[in-house]
């Protein structure tokens, strides 16, 4: 195997970013296609998170995920808190909001909902509770970026989806891997057709929760909180899958250990085969394929009761790329393209490097989860799509979101979890 500095790598990992310097940058991203910040990254990366256009964000929800959303927040300028509510207890949205310099706390979401200084509200809460509050919020008229998975089934994704369309509002999963400048660069390889024709995806994301959580008192737990490994760790290795293949899978074989006094599911895996949308096969002269385009399996794997490596790997006609670990919040991709000859490859890596910390996040306690510092690039990238009047993300639509919550939906059917009646019911209550 060869290693190979390739020129456009050392651009970028020599374009390492500081985002404490001033930004310049009235005109970037003023010019900037929200649809493309990678390559604002590229071209100037002091500035890439930092100069975007200014939002009020309101936090629902003060637990642990809210506080490293809110933490990262501090990253951007012009990205403000300037309310947070708890469901649970009013102290709690004080203490919060105390932590982290929010005036306005409310001991209901209600009260959120109803704060005209709120431009956009962060869930964070617990997603079992996803349709009341999101529907609550849309129809206060608040845009939404709303933690994974975005709602507990495909039914209850779909009807928030449409109550945005229809208020005119914007409304996106926040599925923060997808803005990672690494993962930009993933698809930009993608794009150029620097794998060939993607056939494979591998994904896992297993991560132990009980040497962290108290077992099995916690809402990863319950059934009731709408638990289970499917729903925290399974929306990251699904959404790399369809990063990738354009079309919904044609079949979707799915085993799963399930906890049968919990009644939850411990660990999962799929197989998905993808069909062709294109039924015109492509001759490749290089490779020697007859390839359709876009057909292909992806195998991925999740679950609570060990850590795994965390990787994903996308398989080409004429290469493949690693998304080295932490795959869900990646800052190192490497692309080997296939050179003559079976397993050789010719390799380049790139290292995208996380924005350093304020000194206000860190006398603040930092973030709870890994790489949330990454969280700001999904802020930013939001920022920007809402200023140019976008109601969703171009890297993560709600078509994306929805083909994951239906595809959730099928593994809990077939391990037998998925009751569709008697979850939207808890969601009701
Ligand atoms: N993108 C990412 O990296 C991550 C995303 N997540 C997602 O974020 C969501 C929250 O996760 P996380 O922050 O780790 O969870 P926490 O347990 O830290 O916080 C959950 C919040 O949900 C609310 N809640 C309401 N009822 C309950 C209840 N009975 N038990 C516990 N909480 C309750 C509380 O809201 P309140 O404060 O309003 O009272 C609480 O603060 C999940 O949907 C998870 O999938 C989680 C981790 C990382
Ligand atoms: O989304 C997530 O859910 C579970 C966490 O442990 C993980 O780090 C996170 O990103």
């Amino acid at each position: 195997m060869a290693e190979k500095n390739d020129a456009n790598a050392t651009e970028l990992m020599s374009a390492t970013f500081n985002p404490h310097e001033t930004a310049p940058l009235d005109v970037v991203f003023a010019q900037a296609d929200p649809s493309t910040p990678y390559a604002s990254y590229a071209s100037s990366p002091n500035s890439f998170i930092q100069s975007c256009p200014s939002l009020k964000w309101g936090i629902c929800g003060t637990g642990r995920i809210c506080n490293d959303f809110t933490q990262s927040l501090k990253l951007l300028p012009h990205s403000v808190p300037v309310a947070c509510a708890a469901m649970t207890s009013a102290a709690s949205a004080e203490k919060f909001g105390e932590k982290h310099g929010i005036s306005k706390c409310y001991g209901s979401y209600e009260e959120l909902s109803e704060d005209l200084n709120v431009d956009i509200v962060y869930v964070g809460n617990v997603h079992v509770f996803r349709r009341e509050v999101v529907e609550m919020m849309l129809n206060a008229g608040k845009h939404c970026l709303v933690e994974k998975p975005f709602a507990c089934s495909h039914a209850d994704a779909k009807f928030l989806f449409d109550l945005a369309a229809e208020k005119n509002l914007f409304c996106s999963e926040g599925m923060w891997t997808r803005y990672f400048p690494a993962v930009e660069r993933v698809r930009e390889i993608l794009s150029e057709g620097g794998i060939g024709e993607v056939v494979a995806v591998n994904s896992d994301f297993h991560f132990p929760t009980n040497d962290s959580e108290k077992y099995p008192d916690s809402p990863l737990y319950s059934k009731k909180l709408a638990g289970g490994a499917s729903r925290y760790a399974g929306p990251y290795p699904v959404a790399a899958a369809l990063c990738c293949f354009p079309a919904f899978p044609d079949k979707i074989a799915c085993a799963g250990v399930v906890d049968p006094d919990l009644g939850i599911d411990l660990a999962g895996s799929m197989s998905l085969s993808f069909p062709s949308p294109e039924i015109q096969a492509i001759d490749d002269s290089e490779t020697k394929l007859l390839q359709a385009k876009g057909r292909g399996v992806a195998s991925i794997n999740f679950g609570f009761m060990g850590e795994s490596e965390e990787e994903t790997t996308i398989v080409g006609t004429k290469g493949r790329i690693l998304i080295h670990s932490p795959a869900h919040c990646p800052t190192k991709v490497t692309l080997k393209s296939k050179m003559e000859g079976r397993g050789n490859t010719e390799s380049v890596t790139w290292d995208f490097p996380l924005p350093d910390l304020t000194e206000d996040i860190t006398n603040s306690g930092g973030f709870y989860y890994p790489n949330s510092a990454g969280l700001a690039y999904e802020a930013a990238a939001i920022a920007r799509c809402i200023e140019a009047g976008k109601l969703e993300t171009p890297q993560f639509t709600k078509e994306e979101s929805l083909k994951v919550m239906e595809i959730l939906d099928e593994f809990l059917r077939q391990v037998g979890l998925f009751e569709e009646e008697e979850i939207e019911e808890e969601n009701r209550k």
